[in-house]
């Protein structure tokens, strides 16, 4: 275990001109924790604007990309595994399994406590689990701005004994304390390779693959028995007009011809409909009234594809 204390340099912008792309790396770092943890107050510390627009409630998906960190070569894609502890209702633990097994494909899981809280209950049932997973994981104890540092290191130890975490944080999420120190440690764990967002998108990729997450949902809402996760949707283009109306083209990607003929349904019904209810929902999270024009496209094998990852945003590649 290594501590690293909260120090009083910020995160310069340390966005390099020449980066080029052999020498970009890219990954994804779940972040758990129990409500009211800070997770929302560290993904914007973090990714340092107003990024985690939304939390959803429903959770149809393994995994929502919350926000992304650019960092010197690194782009961090953080990652949130909706419906991880403590599940009430029969979706939620429906959806426990795959939350893990998202987590299960993070190059990083991080584990966010309230100091002052501690290992209650909720926390307790992640620890248990959290051994399962096996991804280096990453121990952050936030608000410690509200807890003496005596405690502090108490609880550090204690929970280093619970669960073998490689790296342990102490951070105050509101104030920005340790969180430039835990942005450059998560960008240090990046593999190499291609960024899997370009920067330019970066400001609306969060809308984006909300808006694709949203019309996957009422595509399963609808066509869950007769295409079981064999359906991904991205957001191709978000163009906002003049008059604050947004432009959102969308391509569903199936693997077979004969998936296509179930999407668009009789007539294009089953189309239509997925594109009603999916258009009201974005413009909700949008703010903004949204026309919205939905392709499908036969693309055999989509899910080997690693392009199809960068809008997907709901699944992690699966190897
Ligand atoms: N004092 C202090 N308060 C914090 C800190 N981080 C977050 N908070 C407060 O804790 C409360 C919960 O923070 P959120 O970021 O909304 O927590 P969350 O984990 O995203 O909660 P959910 O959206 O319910 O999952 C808010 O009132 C925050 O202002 C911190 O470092 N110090």
């Amino acid at each position: 275990m290594s501590e690293h204390e909260p120090d009083d340099r910020d995160g310069e912008d340390a966005r390099s001109q020449e980066t080029t792309p052999q020498e970009t790396r890219a990954g994804f770092v779940a972040l758990i924790g129990v409500p009211n943890a800070g997770k929302s107050t560290l993904l914007n510390a973090l990714v340092g604007a107003k990024v985690s627009i939304v939390s959803r409630k429903v959770q149809t998906t393994r995994a929502l990309v919350r926000g992304i960190v650019m960092e010197g070569d690194a782009q961090v894609v953080l990652v949130d595994t909706p419906g991880i502890f403590a599940p009430k209702r029969r979706l939620d633990r429906a959806m426990v399994h795959s939350a893990w097994s998202g987590a299960a494909d993070a190059d990083a899981v991080c584990l966010l406590i309230d100091a002052r809280k501690g290992a209650d209950d909720e926390v307790e049932t992640i620890l248990r689990r959290l051994p399962e997973v096996k991804r280096p994981k990453i121990l952050i104890l936030n608000k410690i701005d509200l807890i003496a540092r005596e405690r502090l290191l108490e609880l550090v130890a204690k929970l280093n004994a619970m669960v073998p975490f490689e790296d342990t944080f102490l951070i105050s999420a509101l104030n920005g304390d340790g969180v430039a120190d835990l942005r450059k440690a998560l960008a240090a764990r990046m593999p190499p390779g291609p960024w899997l967002y370009p920067e330019d998108q970066i400001s609306d990729a969060p809308l984006r693959m909300l808006a694709a997450e949203i019309t996957r949902e009422k595509i399963y809402d609808r066509l869950h028995e007769e295409l079981p996760y064999r359906s991904t949707v991205e957001t191709d283009q978000w163009q906002v007009r003049p008059d604050g109306s947004v432009r959102i083209e969308q391509t569903i990607f199936v693997e077979r011809e004969s998936q296509r003929s179930i999407v668009l349904g009789k007539g294009g019904q089953t189309i239509k409909a997925i594109g009603q209810a999916a258009r009201i929902e974005i413009a909700e999270v949008a703010e903004a009234k949204v026309h919205l024009f939905l392709h499908v496209k036969v693309r055999e094998n989509w899910a080997d594809d690693p392009a199809r990852y960068r809008e997907m945003g709901l699944e992690f590649p699966t190897g």
